[in-house]
This record gives C-alpha cells, sequence and structure tokens, in this order.
C-alpha cells in the first residue's frame, strides 16, 4: 500500500523528483509547450521563433548576473566547494551563449539592439531580479537555477529524439541545450539542488517549492509571448 512519503523517504529519492511528479501538469506545460512541439513536428512559424530569439537574448543578459548572485550565495553558504565549479562552468558557457545570440540574430535579419523586452519577459527578469537579494536562501536561488535550465534542456532535447522533424535550420538551436553535456550539467545542479533541499528546514523548503512553480508559470508565459499569445 502508497501511504504519504515521510520527510527522510523523501530526501532519499530527492525532492526535486518528488516535486517533479507532484507538478507534473505545469512542468509538461513549460517543457512540451506548442512552441516546441511545433519545432519538433516542423510546422514551427519561423515569425515566432524570432520573437523567441530577440526575446530570450534580453532574457539571458539578465540571466547573467542572476547565475552571477548564485555564485556569491554559494561561496558564502555552500557545505561543498564543489558548486562553485558547476555554477562557474556556467558562468563561461553564458558569456559563448550571448555571442551565440548575436550571431544567430543577425542571421535571422533580427536587430537584436532593438529588440524591445515583452511583458512576460520583463516580469521573468524582474523575478530573476528579486532572487537576486541577498535574502534569497542559496537553496531556493539554486532550485530556481536548476529549473531554468533544465526546462530548456528538456524542451529542445525533445526537438532531437529519433522522429522528430525539427527543420534543418534549427537544429543547431536545439543541440545547444538539448546535448547530453547540457543534460549532464543539468543534473549536476539538480544534484546540489537535491543535497541542499534535503537538508533545510521547513521554511526554506516551502519557498522552495513556490519558487520553483514561479519559474515553471513564467516559462510558460515566456513560450507563450513567442507564439504571440497576450
Ligand atoms: C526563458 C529562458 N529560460 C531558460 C533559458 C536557459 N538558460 C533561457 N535561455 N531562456
Amino acid at each position: 500500500m502508497e501511504g504519504k512519503k515521510t520527510r527522510e523517504e523523501v530526501e532519499k529519492s530527492g525532492m526535486i523528483d518528488t516535486w517533479m511528479r507532484k507538478h507534473r501538469l505545469i512542468y509538461t506545460g513549460a517543457t512540451k509547450h506548442p512552441f516546441i512541439l511545433s519545432i519538433r513536428d516542423g510546422t514551427v512559424d519561423l515569425e515566432a521563433f524570432k520573437t523567441w530569439l530577440g526575446q530570450d537574448y534580453i532574457f539571458v543578459r539578465a540571466f547573467a548576473p542572476f547565475v552571477a548572485s548564485v555564485l556569491i550565495k554559494a561561496w558564502k553558504e555552500s557545505d561543498d566547494s564543489s558548486d562553485m565549479e558547476v555554477i562557474l562552468s556556467s558562468m563561461a558557457s553564458l558569456n559563448d551563449e550571448i555571442a551565440w545570440f548575436k550571431s544567430e540574430a543577425a542571421k535571422w535579419g533580427v536587430q537584436i539592439s532593438e529588440v524591445v523586452p515583452q511583458k512576460a519577459n520583463q516580469d521573468y527578469c524582474r523575478f530573476l531580479e528579486s532572487l537576486m537579494s541577498p535574502d534569497v536562501e542559496y537553496t531556493v536561488a539554486i532550485t530556481a537555477f536548476w529549473a531554468i535550465e533544465a526546462v530548456y534542456q528538456a524542451s529542445f532535447a525533445l526537438c532531437l529524439e529519433d522522429g522528430s522533424k525539427t527543420p534543418a535550420e534549427l537544429r543547431e538551436t536545439c543541440r545547444r541545450w538539448g546535448n547530453d553535456g547540457f543534460g549532464q550539467y543539468c543534473n549536476s545542479l539538480q544534484k546540489i539542488a537535491n543535497r541542499r533541499l534535503g537538508k533545510t528546514p521547513d521554511d526554506v523548503l516551502t519557498k522552495a517549492e513556490v519558487t520553483l512553480l514561479r519559474v515553471l508559470e513564467y516559462e510558460v508565459e515566456f513560450w507563450n509571448m513567442s507564439q504571440g499569445a497576450a
């Protein structure tokens, strides 16, 4: 008979897995969004893709300082010095990612310096900024960090699966987040988050779960925006 798991049992299997099962609907909404499914089945509207490209460039420029803030929290609060290496590797690849957005935008004729952030993007960036506050615990911030990366990894990996009809000109974009190396990096973040969540007081655990849900909601809104939804 399957009853409610004790806190100890949940810690063993990992809080993230437990939350992913509990919040399956919104997680699926974020990782199997119609925009992603349209890339996967080859019916994607290229104007929507260009909108996503320009908006995501703006997002990534706000994401980099967020990652820097997580690095500072790791330095101050982490119980494992190897966390810093994982976060630093992310910072290094963000440098490459920003350069990639610029060249990809030029390829698609998107004037990146003229892109105006849409409301969903502004809201998400503002949320990231709120997480940069020193008052936000490392455990909460690393959980959000994992979720932000994991949504892109799961979404774009879907577009590379056998049988997908992703247009050739979008495959490089999908590989950027859907490749195995990015998957392993997300697993490293998940391991850190699980370790921290396993030893955090209940009030911080609740904050981390609420933050995770908000990330998933913002990700859905971000995809919606790319497709021109209000
Ligand atoms: C909106 C969004 N979410 C996540 C990622 C992956 N860093 C991104 N580039 N943009």
